[in-house]
């Protein structure tokens, strides 16, 4: 097992009190497996990400029942050897590559710097590393590509670059937090199709979070649906497609077709109703106000989890009414 996360919570505190933002959320990674992380904007998928990362504020506060990456239990290590572990183990590229560039330094300064401070790596060494991450994501003429500035590149090859440098210290995870938003939709197809190469030659494992239903379908083994804070759901991909057991999921995928079919770019659909806010306590299961099957019982705790076939869980108390 890559990962393997229980029961984490992250909260963050506000202004109007605690915002319980991700609520004991379990999060299973196989080595060699790509994990599709979906759900509506703020229902806490980029602080589990940034969690797994190590990389949240120092305001934010954090817990889990276990959190072990590699066979290494992290919950039990110190700050130091925490960062070690992760800078060893896990990479993340972000949203926009145009910001997570440095503008006043040389690409090959960006992507060798971190190895040649943890790895002590000589620079001829790191100049070696940057140059077949370059050509492994597709730059031409890496090696003269070494001493140029970000602003040559454009925003495709920017993203390809940030990619290789999240590849720089041969990461065994990359989280991937949707690497594609802010570019042109050709591009996010070659983009993808790149992690997805990357993914099966270097047998990474792939959190991948993202809005798009359509990559979801090419790319992931199994996907997690989050919803307020939890995971409403998770199976491999194809059965979500086929048989979407929570009345969340189902209302998700309802707009959108099979497997396959699916076109890249198709966004999450608008469910009728609203998120419920975050802060504070939630009581029973966060989608029942939204919900079309919702009963009485759903407003109690804790709400049951469900398995609905191999690799499936739903969290619903209406899971066998959904399946029958
Ligand atoms: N540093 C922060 N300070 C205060 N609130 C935060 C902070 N980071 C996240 N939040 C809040 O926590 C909740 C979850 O945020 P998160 O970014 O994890 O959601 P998300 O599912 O990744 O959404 P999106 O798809 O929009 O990125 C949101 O309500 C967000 O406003």
């Amino acid at each position: 097992m890559m990962l393997d996360i229980r029961n984490l919570k992250v909260s963050i505190p506000t202004d109007r009190g605690m915002l319980n933002a991700v609520r004991g959320v379990d999060l299973q990674i196989a080595k060699g497996e790509t994990l599709c992380l979906v759900g509506e904007s703020g229902c806490g998928k980029s602080l589990t990400a940034t969690s797994i990362m190590g990389l949240l504020p120092r305001y934010a506060k954090v817990t889990s029942d276990r959190f072990e990456m590699a066979g290494q239990d992290l919950t039990t290590k110190t700050d130091a050897k925490l960062a070690k572990l992760r800078g060893r183990d896990v990479a993340m590229i972000f949203q926009d590559p145009t910001s997570a560039l440095n503008p006043t330094l040389t690409i090959g300064r960006q992507l060798t710097e971190g190895v040649m401070r943890h790895e002590k790596l000589s620079r001829n060494e790191a100049d070696a590393r940057a140059i077949e991450m370059l050509d492994r994501v597709g730059i031409a003429n890496p090696e003269a590509r070494l001493t140029q500035y970000p602003h040559g590149f454009s925003g495709g090859q920017r993203q390809r670059i940030m990619i290789a440098s999240a590849l720089m210290g041969r990461p065994k995870l990359l989280i991937a937090d949707e690497p594609t938003t802010a570019l042109d939709v050709t591009i996010q197809a070659q983009i993808l199709t790149l992690l997805g190469q990357l993914q099966a030659d270097l047998g990474l494992s792939l959190l991948l979070i993202t809005h798009d239903l359509g990559v979801v379908a090419a790319i992931a083994n199994d996907v997690a649906v989050m919803y307020a804070g939890r995971i409403a759901e998770r199976a491999p991909v194809a059965d979500l497609f086929a048989a979407p057991g929570h009345p969340y999921t189902q209302g998700l995928l309802a707009a959108i077709p099979v497997p396959g079919v699916t076109p890249r770019g198709s966004e999450l659909p608008a469910i009728p109703g609203r998120v419920p806010g975050l802060i504070g306590t939630l009581q029973g299961c966060a989608f029942r106000d939204r919900c079309a099957i919702a009963g009485p019982e759903c407003a109690k705790d804790p709400v049951p989890r469900i398995d609905t076939g191999p690799g499936h869980f739903v969290e619903c108390y209406k899971a066998a009414e959904v399946a029958a």
